[in-house]
């Protein structure tokens, strides 16, 4: 009963802030439109906020922009592909992160890492990261992953799978080693690692929709809240951990250079091409700061693809055509032997490229969030200062005015260059764009590509004939998109 009397009081502290707002705004001239409070409200507390957050109706389009109030603050959500080109392409000085509560799980756990810091921090933190990167580029260390993928299924195959979580394991496994060289054995046995689900424990809270609208919940002394605090608690002194030992291992291999003992790699973990880094630039980065990147690095890059490749599952399994059509090209570069395909032969999957494409347009991360340093003009709105403002990529994505059938998952929309040639540049910005782009974009998407082919020569796959997602992907109550007990049916061929 009392947390109905809670709602209850934050219920009206929220229209009454809402109410006096107004009167700000209209010192801004032209009004922007504003999705009513309630619907929005019980959206996000009753069911997935995509309907009427992200399908928006036409007369929003024209304007560019719209409104909506969650909780405390009024959101601007920009869904013209120019307004996101101004305010994405500029210096990232000009429109910071937008740093949410707090007391918010999202900032306790990500703290002040490279998704959500800016300035100074941000730049140390992107110069050291962006060269690791591209040193962590490993398709044996995915591809391997997926084989362990493959071993675990065969006793689990008899039943529908959900491919959401199966996917979330693989993606846990695959970052774990990347990162840090780590082997969490997500893939080893059904009991999931204790860390493992520790991680899962935050990310439910930092997903949690209603704690963003209500940031007053967080402080209750709540039994969930308390087993979060818990659960980060746990994870940071597991990463405490590994640090240490990586810097262990990072002494002992500079021992062994001097003794000309040790070949350098290709490859190389996220943690150490950081550590090492910084001591080539001259950069002091702290424990915390480690800390903070390691987990962005981890939480940023598993929901996102496993939602991603989920997708492209899930249309294959519905569009049985499409499958075909990706394996037969898939099984014409690889061969229809299980291996791990070769960086050069990624490339040549256009099929598979452009389903992993029209996967990441339909259901991009919609995390893009911003707050103005000065009031600064969109078209014909005048919007004031520290107004936070949403980039919806998925609207975006969805514009009529650049996809035909836009709601339709068509993957041959990115196989006519002359299509792709005279889209919008900013019509189609999964990894956002400008200098706060995705730092992990490239990984990603061979991530994505990997795992798809090797699935496609090992399995074929289905809805089962009770699936919820007979019409349409059904998606959960979540900050980011995730399909809701997306279960498939797989067979070995
Ligand atoms: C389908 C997969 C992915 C999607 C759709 C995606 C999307 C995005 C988007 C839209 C942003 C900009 C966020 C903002 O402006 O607030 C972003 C930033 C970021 N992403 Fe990704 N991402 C994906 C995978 C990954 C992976 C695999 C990693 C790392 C392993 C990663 C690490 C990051 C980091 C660290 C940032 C912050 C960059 C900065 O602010 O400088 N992402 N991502």
């Amino acid at each position: 009963m009392w947390i109905y009397i809670i709602f209850f009081i934050i219920f009206v502290y929220t229209v009454q802030k809402n109410f006096l707002n107004k009167t700000r705004d209209k010192i801004f001239g032209k009004e922007v439109p504003k999705v009513p409070f309630i619907p929005v409200l019980w959206s996000i507390l009753t069911g997935p906020h995509v309907e009427i957050l992200e399908n928006i109706p036409e007369e929003y389009y024209q304007s560019g922009i719209y409104k909506a109030r969650l909780g405390p603050n009024d959101y601007y959500t920009i869904v013209s592909a120019d307004f996101a080109r101004k305010i994405l392409t500029e210096q990232e000085d000009k429109f910071p992160k937008y740093k949410f509560n707090n007391e918010l799980p999202v900032q306790k756990f990500y703290g002040n890492g490279i998704v959500f810091a800016n300035g100074d921090k941000w730049r140390v933190h992107r110069k050291l990261s962006n060269p690791a990167f591209n040193r962590s580029l490993s398709p044996k260390v995915m591809g391997d992953v997926v084989l362990d993928t493959f071993k675990y299924m065969s006793s689990e195959i008899h039943k529908p799978i959900d491919i959401y979580e199966m996917l979330q394991h693989i993606t846990i496994e695959v970052l774990g080693q990347v990162a840090f060289g780590y082997s969490f054995g997500t893939l080893k046995s059904k009991e999931l690692p204790d860390i493992v689900r520790k991680y899962k424990i935050i990310l439910n809270q930092v997903e949690s929709y209603p704690l963003y609208v209500f940031p007053y919940l967080n402080k209750l002394p709540t039994k969930r809240n308390r087993i979060f605090q818990e659960a980060v608690k746990d994870f940071d002194e597991f990463i405490y951990e590994i640090i240490e030992l990586k810097k262990l291992e990072l002494a002992k291999r500079k021992e062994c250079k001097e003794s000309n003992e040790r070949k350098t790699s290709d490859n190389e973990e996220l943690l150490i091409s950081m550590l090492e880094a910084s001591e080539q630039e001259n950069i002091n980065i702290g424990k915390k700061d480690l800390r903070d990147n390691m987990t962005n690095f981890f939480s940023a890059g598993n929901d996102t693809t496993s939602m991603s490749i989920s997708s492209s599952i899930y249309y294959l399994a519905r569009y049985p055509e499409m499958q075909k059509k990706a394996r037969d090209e898939v099984i014409s570069v690889i061969g229809d032997e299980i291996k791990i395909p070769t960086v050069d032969q990624l490339k040549e999957l256009k099929y598979v490229n452009a389903i992993v494409k029209e996967s990441l347009r339909r259901f991009p991360a919609p995390m893009t969030y911003r707050q103005l340093q000065e009031p600064t003009k969109f078209g014909e709105y005048l919007l004031p200062e520290k107004s936070i403002i949403r980039v919806s990529n998925y609207s975006i994505h969805h514009d009529p005015k650049y996809w035909k059938n836009a709601h339709k998952f068509d993957p041959e929309r990115w196989l006519s260059k002359e299509k792709i040639d005279n889209r919008h540049t900013f019509s189609y910005i999964p990894f956002s764009a400008g200098p706060r782009n995705c730092v992990g974009q490239t990984f990603s998407i061979m991530e994505q590509r990997i795992i798809l082919a090797m699935f496609l020569i090992k399995y074929e796959w289905s809805l089962p004939r009770n699936s919820i997602h007979k019409e349409d992907l059904v998606l959960s109550n979540a900050f980011l998109f995730r399909p809701k007990n997306l279960e498939i049916n797989f067979q070995e061929r």
